[in-house]
């Protein structure tokens, strides 16, 4: 095998162990918020997760380096709090998008309830910015969000299928404007929540002055 094959399969296996973890962590999120076990039980488990912890702080990234296991220009950020399958904070939301059209599906758990039963408003508008940043990426015009208006209409119900959709509805230079909404899966269209973003796409000075660190290539 290559080394480029075998750094390949490497970067994969991460990845998968990266989810995994993930995929625990919001396991622990889920029952921690959740549960009604005994007292003792709550601070034994506290005492574990703490152990838990400790391996994984003795070797960690600056915030001006990128994750090994990202792939920025091609759009892989494991730790994104929306659709990174290795954040605790993410659902995580799949997202498909082409062409300036994003649609994307997640269940929300009680640890994003606001109003009981319900997804706390500022979880519905995190999701819908990142819906419609992946419409503005995927219309080949990628910005930064300078504008998010909200509408609630219905509140969004938790532990229930939800479908997203996102949309470019106008191009003005640099500046590039989305339209987005959140439904359940089963009735699509009784829409939700809907949001407009207005995306501004940085000139090149504006990306090194926000981004220069994590633009240059990574020392070997
Ligand atoms: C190939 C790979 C595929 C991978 C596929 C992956 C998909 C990947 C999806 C990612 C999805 C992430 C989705 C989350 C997106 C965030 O969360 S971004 C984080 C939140 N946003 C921010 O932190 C931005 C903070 N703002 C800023 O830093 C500055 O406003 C910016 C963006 C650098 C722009 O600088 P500025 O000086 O404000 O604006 P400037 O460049 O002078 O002017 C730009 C234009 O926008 C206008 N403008 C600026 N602000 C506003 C405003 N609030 N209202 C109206 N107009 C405005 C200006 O008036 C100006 O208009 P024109 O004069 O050109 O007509």
């Amino acid at each position: 095998m290559t080394d480029r094959l075998q750094s390949v399969d490497r970067l994969l296996e991460r990845r998968e162990a990266i989810s995994d973890l993930g995929d625990a962590l919001r396991l622990l999120i889920e029952h921690a918020t959740a549960t009604e076990a005994p007292t003792e039980e709550l601070r034994r488990a506290a005492e574990r997760i703490r152990q838990a912890a400790g391996p994984l702080g003795e070797r960690i990234r600056e915030r001006t380096e990128v994750a090994a296991a990202d792939d920025l220009l091609g759009g892989v950020r494991m730790y994104n709090p929306v659709i990174g399958r290795g954040s605790a904070l993410a659902p995580p939301v799949h997202v498909e998008s082409s062409n300036g059209v994003a649609v994307g599906t997640c269940t929300l758990g009680l640890a994003y309830e606001g109003p009981p039963m319900y997804a706390h408003g500022g979880v519905s508008a995190m999701l819908l910015d990142q819906m419609l940043g992946h419409a503005v990426t995927s219309s080949g015009k990628p910005g930064m969000t300078v504008q998010l208006d909200t509408a609630y209409r219905k509140p969004v119900p938790l532990m229930t299928a939800l479908r997203l959709t996102a949309e470019v509805s106008q191009v003005e230079g640099r500046r590039v404007t989305a339209v987005g909404a959140i439904a359940t899966a089963e009735r699509p269209d009784e829409v939700l929540v809907t949001a407009t973003g207005l995306f501004v796409a940085l000139r090149a000075e504006q990306a090194q002055r926000l981004f220069g660190p994590v633009m240059r290539p990574r020392a070997s």
